[in-house]
């Protein structure tokens, strides 16, 4: 393991038990905390995004907003928010999925993308993949094109990599850590 790897890892908290039972939530917020942590997230992810050529990035509500508006800033690419249903003004597209506890709908914008976008979608925790396979459909549907997924966390035993590799049609998934 990196020292990078070994800093982040050691910045998540495992809480057992949350939000329901069985689950071991994966809680970022020591990580934010740390600005020596946060820095490094974000510079590992702009690295992903300079290298996948992305023009956008896409951020997951809520805790993909966290990570993935500096990682716009710092690769110096536009921040395009997809949000749970209901709290974007303008004309949406939505699209509804199921994730470890429970099911929601997602929106974007239908003018924040369009063709000649790459999109990186950036986010936390990968787990079941419910919620990322949302949003590369939303983006296709919007007309952009998904220049792959980079998230903080994949929780390997949910199998959401072999979920997501249909969707992800080549596509890279870069995540940081796996656990
Ligand atoms: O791979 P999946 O099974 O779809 O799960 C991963 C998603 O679940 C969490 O978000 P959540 O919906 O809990 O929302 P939050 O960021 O607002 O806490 C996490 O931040 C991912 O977006
Ligand atoms: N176990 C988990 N921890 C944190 N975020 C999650 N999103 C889905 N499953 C999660």
């Amino acid at each position: 393991m990196t020292d990078i790897e070994e800093l982040l890892l050691s910045r998540i908290r495992d809480v057992a038990d949350y939000p329901e039972p069985g689950v071991m939530f994966k809680d970022i917020t020591p990580l934010l905390a740390d600005p020596a942590a946060f820095t490094a997230l974000t510079d590992a992810l702009a690295e992903i995004a300079g290298n996948t050529g992305a023009t956008k990035i896409v951020g997951l509500e809520a805790r993909g907003f966290i990570l993935g508006a500096p990682v716009a800033v710092r690769a110096g690419i536009g921040f395009i928010p997809v949000r749970k249903a209901g709290k974007l003004p303008g004309a949406t597209l939505s699209q509804t999925y199921d994730l470890e506890y429970g099911s929601a709908e997602i929106e974007v914008h239908a003018e924040d993308l369009a063709a000649g976008d790459r999109v990186l979608v950036v986010d936390d925790v990968l787990a079941t993949g419910g919620t990322a396979e949302a949003s590369i459909q939303l983006i296709r549907r919007a007309g952009a094109e998904v220049a792959g997924l980079a998230v903080l966390m994949e929780l390997g035993f949910l199998g959401g990599r072999a979920r997501l590799e249909p969707t992800l049609a080549g596509a890279p998934l870069e995540s940081l850590l796996t656990v």
